[in-house]
This record gives C-alpha cells, structure tokens and sequence, in this order.
C-alpha cells in the first residue's frame, strides 16, 4: 500500500496572510557550497532558476571555508546571500561511503544555525527549480518534509533491499520478505531537498547525536532519515526528481508535472555532462541537461542590484549576516526606495 503523501494543496499557495506583500523576511531557500571546484556552477544555476520562477525568497549558500573569493563574489552578484560556515566532521570511522566526497555532506547539517529564518527549504547545488514551489513554506510547521529516494541504483548495492531488488517506489513489485527480514525499512528521504525549521535546539542535539551515530555509506543523509524518522512527512516526487525514477521507476513520474528536478544520477550534472555514463543517453536526459542551460545561460535572469542598493550579501561569519540584514531590511523600507529585496524577486 503506498505511503501517504503529504498533500500539498494548491490553497497553500495563496500567502498564510492572504494579502499580497513582500515576501516574509523569515524564509529563505538555501543550499550548500563546498571546495573550488565546479558545483559553483550548479548554485548559480540553481539561483537564476529560483529567479526566473519569481520565488519570493532568497537563497542563502552555506559555504564552507574552502570556497574561494571568487566563487563568492559569484553568488553575491548572483543576489546569494553567502554565508560561511565550518565543516562538520562524523565521529572517526572506517565506514565506505557511497561516493568519498560524501563525507564533507555532513557540513549541511550547519543550516539548522540559521534561526533567523523560520522555515527553510533546502536544496542540494545539483537542483534546479522549474516551477515555484513557495507555497511549501505554507506547510504544517513540526514536520520535516522531503521526497521518498528509490534503492535500485547500484550505489545502493550494499544493502538488503537492493540484493532483494525490494524499492519503496514500487512496495508491492518485490515484497519486503518480513518473516526472514522483520520490518521492511521505513520511509526514506533523498536529502537533496528537505523543507525544515530551523533551530538552535534541533542544531546542537543533531552535532551531539552525530558524534555518537556510526558513519553509513550515504553519509548525513543516512543520518538525516534516522534523526527525523517521527516527523518525517512524504511530499510527492515533483518535488525533488531523482533521476534515476526516470529508468527505475517510469511509472511513477509524470515529467511534464515535475518542478524540480535533482541532477544526481551519475553523470547527470549538467555543467559537466558528457552523454556516455549509462542512461545519459536517453532523450529525456538530454532535454533535461538543455532546460538546465537555457536558464544558466539566460542573461536576463542575471541578479540586477536595486538602484542604491550597496552589497547586500554579507560574505562572511554567520554572526556577521546575523545581525546585519535586519538592519538592513529596516533601512531600506525606511527609506522606501525598494522594499528589501534580495535574490529571486528582483528580476
Ligand atoms: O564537491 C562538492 C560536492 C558536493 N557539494 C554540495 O553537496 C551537495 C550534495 O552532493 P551531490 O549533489 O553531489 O550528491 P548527490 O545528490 O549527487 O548524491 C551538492 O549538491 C553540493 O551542493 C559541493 O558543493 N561540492
Ligand atoms: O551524502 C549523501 C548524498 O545522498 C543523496 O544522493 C544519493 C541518493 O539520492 C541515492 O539514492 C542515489 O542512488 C545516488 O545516486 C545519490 O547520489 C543526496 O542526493 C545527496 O544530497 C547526499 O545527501
Ligand atoms: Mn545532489
């Protein structure tokens, strides 16, 4: 029997105020910057894609102190609101993870320090938005709310669901063998989109749990679905595409309804993309990696500054962002020049 989905209904979009108005100034998307490498590339997407779907909210790119100048200046003049924050470690371990690379995944956990927001939606650098989703900020506060993943890609190999070929997106082509195997796994979430509170108690007991939780190959987004587990809330894929469902799970994907897609499967990221991985073949792949240019290379959607706007995008401590942007959100109504505006809405 399939798992009920959190309903997102269309009444969500109309503003919990009903009044129309600049956006709340306690809600933000924000996404994660690690090294000097490429994923930069994906955050700038990621921020003229929220642009060019006139989202309301800014996007805050958590970054860790490895992200140069450069790629910082970047986002700033992309209207990010570019926050550093310090890497988090898992406890020492010998675990394999999925990908290498994933163990710098644990620094996301950071964003839950970002209480000046009340509710955030983040999304993973290898995202992009093709529709406005600012009505998910209207959902019940006291729940975490993410995408179901799906087990069958090989990165999947080392567990029992896999060898069995069992996948929550499909619970009644396999079934979970519960007399050899007890309880079939519970709900799982991809952790490249989650709609959450932030929050400084949440925040501490998260880093204090970690340091007592062994590693596991997908890394914080193991830890993420053990962690919220009780408040866990299905949303539907729409929201997050994993592209493997694509192949996996045809069945279950309307494409043409889908407002977010998550570039994950290998050799999907559309700034390095190649076509010869398996699957990157496929037609609907390659229009995916085409919608995804159109809107980086859309100059028109290029973050244009406010008339006596100075640098809003505080680049540095989260402290520092902290105290600033009240102030200056407050100076700029005062002044009246523009309402505060940041990333997506000042196209
Ligand atoms: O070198 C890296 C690797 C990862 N990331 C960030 O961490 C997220 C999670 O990694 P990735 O999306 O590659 O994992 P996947 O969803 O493909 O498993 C990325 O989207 C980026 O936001 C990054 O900034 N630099
Ligand atoms: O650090 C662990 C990562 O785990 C997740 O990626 C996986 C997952 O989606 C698998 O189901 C796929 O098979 C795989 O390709 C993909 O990389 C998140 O997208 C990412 O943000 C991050 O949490
Ligand atoms: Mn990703």
């Amino acid at each position: 029997m399939a798992p009920a989905i959190a309903r997102v209904t269309e009444k969500m979009a109309k503003p919990v105020t009903n009044e129309p108005g600049p956006a709340t100034l306690d809600r933000a998307y924000v996404t994660f910057l690690a090294g000097n490498g490429d994923y930069v590339k994906g955050v700038i997407g990621l921020a003229k894609g929220l642009r060019k779907v006139k989202s309301e909210y800014p996007l805050v790119v958590a970054v860790l102190p490895d992200v140069p100048a450069e790629h910082r200046r970047m986002l700033d003049e992309q209207g990010c609101i570019v926050r550093e924050i310090e890497p988090v470690y898992p406890p020492e371990n010998q675990t394999q993870f999925a990908m290498a690379y994933y163990v710098i995944n644990y620094s996301k956990l950071r964003i839950w320090e970002f209480v000046e927001y009340k509710k955030m939606i983040y999304l993973d650098g290898d995202i992009q938005v093709y529709d406005n989703i600012d009505h998910l900020f209207d959902l019940a506060d006291g729940y975490f709310y993410a995408v179901m993943d799906c087990f069958c890609e090989k990165t999947w190999s080392h567990t029992p669901q896999y060898k069995i070929g069992y996948c929550q997106q499909c619970p009644d082509r396999i079934k979970w063998p519960s007399d050899e195997f007890g309880q079939p796994p519970s709900l799982y979430f991809n952790a490249g989109m989650f709609v959450f509170e932030p929050s400084l108690h949440t925040y501490q007991d998260l880093l204090k749990k970690l340091q007592i939780t062994p590693p596991t190959p997908f890394a914080e987004q193991d830890f993420l679905n053990m962690y919220f587990k009780s408040i866990y809330r299905p949303i539907s894929l729409v929201y997050n595409l994993v592209l493997a469902m694509l192949w996996r799970h045809p069945e279950n994907v309307e494409l043409d309804k889908v407002k977010v897609v998550h570039y994950c499967a290998a050799g999907s990221k559309p700034w390095r993309y190649t076509g010869k991985e398996e699957n990157m073949e496929r037609e609907d792949i390659k229009l995916l990696v085409k919608k995804w240019w159109d809107i980086c290379n859309d100059e028109s959607l290029d973050y244009k500054r406010p008339v006596g706007m100075n640098q809003v995008n505080v680049i540095g401590a989260a402290g520092a962002v902290n105290q600033l942007q009240p102030l200056i959100a407050a100076a700029m109504s005062q002044a009246g020049a523009v309402k505060y505006v940041t990333a997506p809405s000042a196209a």
